[in-house]
């Protein structure tokens, strides 16, 4: 009897057992395939990555959680901090608006450099709530966005995920961090929209309450939802108002990365020109010029002071218009291109329909010069000089037509 009772607990023992590592194993294989790496979550390798790569390694550091890491000026700005000892984590969801195998070769070379991308994406709560507690992060450099100016007439609901809710997401884990982070963000140049101040360039005190594009309309959403945690909640604000930015390691769905893939596969561009006949023009601004004002931005942020009755400080909330001052015509651009390459474009030009495009921008940059020390030095002779280096290396001219940009 005994003998039986001892047997049937240890094989109800047994199937108990079994149980639980079935369990456990159906939920480890449901958060894998739910999250891609997040299963990774918490475990001590993932842990001692994140650390290691936020690391502060000078004397006043700052610790910088970069979202959209693996984007066109993400990468650039984490290998800037990197560089000079700063502590940086990169976060990024490697979505496939554009070829997620550029993405991937550029975490390549962030990783070279000891800087780590978390795989995943800002409105996932549960990833903030743990890189938040595993990481005191001083600053926030919030660049992931649903980009592109086009795409918006297309599919707006992704600007709404990712410009808008995504911003709300990180926004209310800096609120509750501890300590709360100062946040540098990329808002866009297209909030001037149409030009009702009829005046050029374009200043930060300038009505912004006409953009005429989805995009810019959830950038402008987004200067609005930041005041008011600022306001409420007292975080430390600035908004950076990026013009064109071009150089290196760029974004292949923009007009000077496809026109170069379009003129070297012998295919034609189309350069659109208004109603009334003039070229557009933009105020394009080289990479290396827009890294040192969100350097520059991060250096100068202030603190977050939190939200209790008893805070006697204001935090800063701050716009600058990041561009280069000195706006460019679309043919322009293609003629340099043109002499970089020796080859001549093949040119249709269309009227722009009425497509939520803007036709012309100039940045005034004054207020970025006094309080950021912004003073870009790149024209855009210089700057495509080294696009056009950058790209025939990284795609090879012979080889060109059989990549997929
Ligand atoms: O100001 C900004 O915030 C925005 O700047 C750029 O937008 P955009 O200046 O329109 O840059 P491109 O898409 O590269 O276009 C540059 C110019 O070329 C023109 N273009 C574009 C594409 C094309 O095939 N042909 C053409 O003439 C556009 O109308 C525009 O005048 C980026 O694409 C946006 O994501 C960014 O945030």
């Amino acid at each position: 009897m005994i003998r039986t009772s001892r047997r049937s607990f240890s094989s109800n023992r047994t199937i108990f057992l079994s149980a639980l590592v079935l369990v456990t194993l159906t939920a480890s294989i449901l958060s894998f395939i739910d999250s891609g790496e997040r299963f990774l979550y918490n475990s001590i390798s993932w842990e001692t990555k994140i650390r290691s790569s936020a690391h502060i390694r000078r004397p006043n550091g700052i610790s910088v959680l970069v979202t959209g890491a693996a984007g066109f000026i993400g990468t650039h700005v984490s290998l800037a901090l990197k560089s000079r000892g700063d502590g940086v984590l990169g976060l990024d969801n490697f979505d496939n608006y554009y070829a997620p195998s550029l993405k991937k070769t550029r975490r390549a070379l962030l990783d070279i450099h000891g800087v780590f991308i978390v795989d995943g994406d800002i409105n996932d709560r549960r990833l903030l709530a743990v890189l938040f507690d595993t990481i005191a992060f001083t600053h926030v450099m919030h660049l992931a966005a649903q980009v592109g100016v086009q795409y918006a007439v297309e599919n707006p609901y992704a600007y709404v995920h990712s410009n808008i809710a995504s911003l709300v997401t990180l926004l209310e884990r800096c609120k509750s961090a501890d300590p709360q982070p100062a946040i540098v963000w990329a808002s866009s140049g297209s909030v001037y929209g149409v030009n009702i101040n009829n005046k050029v360039p374009f200043s930060e005190s300038d009505r912004v309450d006409r953009p005429v594009s989805i995009y810019a309309s959830t950038k402008r959403t987004g200067e609005e939802i930041t005041l008011t945690y600022n306001r409420v909640y007292g975080l430390s604000i600035t908004g950076l108002r990026f013009f064109t930015v071009y150089g290196p390691w760029g974004r292949p769905d923009m007009a000077y990365f496809s026109f170069i893939r379009n003129i070297l596969l012998g295919k034609p561009i189309t350069v659109y020109r208004a109603k009334n006949h003039t070229d557009l023009a933009r105020d394009f601004i080289y990479i290396d010029d827009v890294v040192k004002g969100c350097v520059a931005s991060l250096d100068t942020s202030g603190r977050s002071v939190g939200s209790g009755r008893l805070r006697n400080e204001t935090a800063p909330y701050r716009i600058f218009n990041l561009g280069n001052a000195s706006p460019v015509t679309v043919p322009t651009l293609v003629s340099i291109l043109e002499e970089n390459l020796r080859m001549k474009a093949t040119t249709n030009v269309v009227e722009m329909s009425e497509n939520g495009d803007d036709l012309f921008a100039q940045a005034n940059i004054s207020l970025a010069e006094k309080e950021l020390g912004y003073k870009p030095t790149t024209d855009l002779e210089t700057g495509l000089k080294e696009f056009v280096k950058w790209y025939l290396w990284y795609y090879g001219k012979p080889f060109v037509q059989n990549r997929n940009v």
